[in-house]
């Protein structure tokens, strides 16, 4: 009956000039295999494509004729704060996701709304980090992660609500941002709550039923392996949430998540490496066991979160053939592991932007040595780079398979002071950081203490030598999520500018650019409908972008940037 409705309705529209009648009618169910082997004109998951590589094989729009790009049509989601999630793409059917959770399905031809759901969310609700990443998709369903801690599974074409399930206590200010993960028959999610002590975890249901199948906590208990490096109950409160979605390796069955931050922030009271916090681990999808990980900061003291799922690629890395992890860190480093069933072995490590903290790594295990000068805690006031935001944050990289290239959305130059921490008691429903948030938000500094050059950079990687290809840079700070193309090249927002910019994946050249309704942290997809191409991205500024950008205003002795604040869906492609 819903169907029928909204085929009127466009109907109704047809006579008043758009084109669209019932072609969003079809909705093809997204099975394993269609997961496994993405169509190049759809854009079924987070990033493409299980690996995790942000790589759309459609060549329509190319080196050649992007300088032709025009904007096909516009959506406002009347909604504001941080747009970040990819426009996921089912045959005529996108699925964009908005702060707040609501969850907006459009036909993606002519960007007309076919239906909306909105969470009813507790009105009092803390939303530290006030965004929501996107949807899965997976057989006649999609599926959405709320900032109160629910699973939903809505009908794709309706968008009646098949189950809602709870995931985590909001109350205790669990709160997900995430898109969730689809694979074998289940939906995979995790908690964002690394600020306010919520142990970080993975959780498995039903895709069907919404049964939970299982959990697997990212914070070892005693007894368990690597519950020695957490002193008394500390892991109960200790972090290591999970707020970005994973990678997938359908012949191992291995899901590859990146982990957050361990709580508190100051390090006295947890003594020890804090396993499994600020690392990339592998879980069996089948059980949720954790079948190997890699620690990147161990005994976080920064706030270096290493939530962006490794890229699943295979290559030849100092000259040996490898099926790889890669992560550009929020510590500053790209990381190369080698996946084998039951281990991620250290293969490489180079830093992309300055960091000051780590002063060797060890060669055989990666693990990093610390200047200890440069971590700061109780006592006294310490500055250290990368800032607290990293050298990367959440938005993800890319890997294009014709290039060969991995690329990286850097902020270099961008270092913090934090003052003395407090001694913080977990309390239920507070925040858990350990510094007053004021000094949080208030922490940035510019590298030797003066204005740079440049900050925000796209670099591309050479990963068989482990040697930087091309960087483009930019005056301020880059917050861009990348999409790259067989048509060689690289998309980006990310900037205070309000622009979207096509460059060349082989030399790092822009090509073109164009002002959006505000500025963008979007993930941007691409997807083919009736033989055409578009490329999509989400504008609308917020979140950590906007508070890192509040921070430098606070800096400069230049008039503050004003960027216009609401959520707008931009879709384009070439001039007819
Ligand atoms: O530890 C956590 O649970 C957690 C969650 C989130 C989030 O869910 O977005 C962020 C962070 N930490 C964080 O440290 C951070 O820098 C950050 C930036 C952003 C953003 O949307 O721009 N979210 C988050
Ligand atoms: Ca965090």
């Amino acid at each position: 009956m819903k169907h029928l409705l909204s085929c009127f309705a466009f109907a109704i529209v047809a006579t008043t000039g758009a084109t669209q009648n019932c072609a969003a009618s079809d909705y093809k169910a997204v099975t394993d295999d269609r997961l496994k082997n993405p169509e190049p004109a759809n854009w079924l998951q987070y990033r493409g494509n299980y690996a995790g590589w942000g790589y759309s094989p459609l060549a329509q729009i190319n080196e050649k004729n992007v300088g032709n790009l025009e904007l096909a049509w516009a959506f406002a989601t009347g909604q504001v704060e941080g747009h970040q999630a990819p426009p996921i793409v089912n045959g005529g059917y996108m699925f964009i996701t908005t702060p707040g959770s609501q969850l907006i399905a459009i036909d993606a031809k002519t960007g007309l709304e076919l239906w909306r759901y909105k969470k009813d969310l507790p009105a009092d609700m803390m939303q530290l980090h006030p965004t929501n990443r996107g949807v899965a998709l997976y057989g006649d369903k999609v599926y959405l992660a709320t900032m109160d801690s629910h699973l939903v599974a809505l009908d794709a074409k309706s968008g009646k609500v098949a189950w809602i399930q709870k995931v985590g206590d909001a109350k205790a200010l669990s709160y997900m941002t995430l898109a969730p993960l689809a694979a074998n028959g289940k939906i995979m999610v995790g908690s964002s709550g690394g600020e306010t002590g919520v142990r970080g975890f993975v959780a498995a249901f039903d895709a069907q039923s919404g049964k939970e199948l299982w959990r697997t906590f990212t914070t070892a208990a005693p007894g368990e392996k690597g519950g020695d490096t957490w002193p008394g109950d500390t892991h109960k409160n200790g972090g290591g949430s999970i707020w970005i979605t994973g990678t997938y390796d359908p012949a191992s069955n291995l899901a590859y998540w990146g982990t957050g931050n361990p709580a508190p922030w100051p390090t006295e009271g947890r003594k020890g490496d804090n396993l499994y916090t600020s690392s990339t681990i592998a879980l069996d999808v089948s059980t949720g066991a954790l079948k190997a990980y890699h620690q990147y900061t161990p005994n976080d003291a920064w706030d270096w979160d290493e939530v962006s799922a490794p890229l699943l690629i295979d290559t030849e890395v100092k000259g040996k053939k490898i099926s790889a992890a890669v992560h550009a860190g929020r510590n500053g480093y790209l990381w190369i592991l080698e996946r084998t069933p039951n281990k991620l072995g250290f293969v490489g490590a180079w830093p992309f932007v300055h960091n000051n903290v780590f002063t060797s790594i060890d060669p055989k295990t990666g693990r990093p040595s610390y200047d200890y000068s440069k971590r700061p805690g109780m006592g006294k006031p310490v500055g250290f780079c990368p800032s607290l935001w990293g050298g990367k944050d959440w938005p993800p990289e890319a890997w294009n398979p014709k290039t060969q290239l991995f690329y990286i959305p850097a902020n270099n130059n961008l270092c913090a002071e934090l003052g003395e921490a407090e001694d913080v008691k977990y309390k239920k429903g507070e925040l858990f950081i350990g510094y007053p948030i004021e000094s949080v938000l208030g922490s940035l500094r510019y590298k030797d203490g003066k204005k740079p050059g440049t900050i925000g950079e796209i670099q591309a990687w050479d990963l068989k030598t482990g040697k930087q290809v091309w960087t483009h840079k930019y005056p301020g700070i880059n917050w861009g999520p990348l999409l790259t193309t067989g048509g060689n090249l690289v998309f980006a927002a990310g900037t205070t500018d309000r622009k979207f910019r096509a460059l060349n994946a082989t030399n790092g050249k822009v090509l073109w650019e164009t002002a959006m309704a505000s500025a963008s942290t979007g993930v941007p997809t691409s997807f083919e409908v009736d033989g055409t191409q578009y490329i999509a991205v989400q504008s609308g500024w917020g979140v950590d972008a906007e508070r890192v950008q509040n921070a430098l205003n606070g800096l400069n002795d230049t008039a503050p940037l004003k960027i216009p604040q609401g959520g707008t869906l931009m879709v384009y492609r070439l001039k007819k």
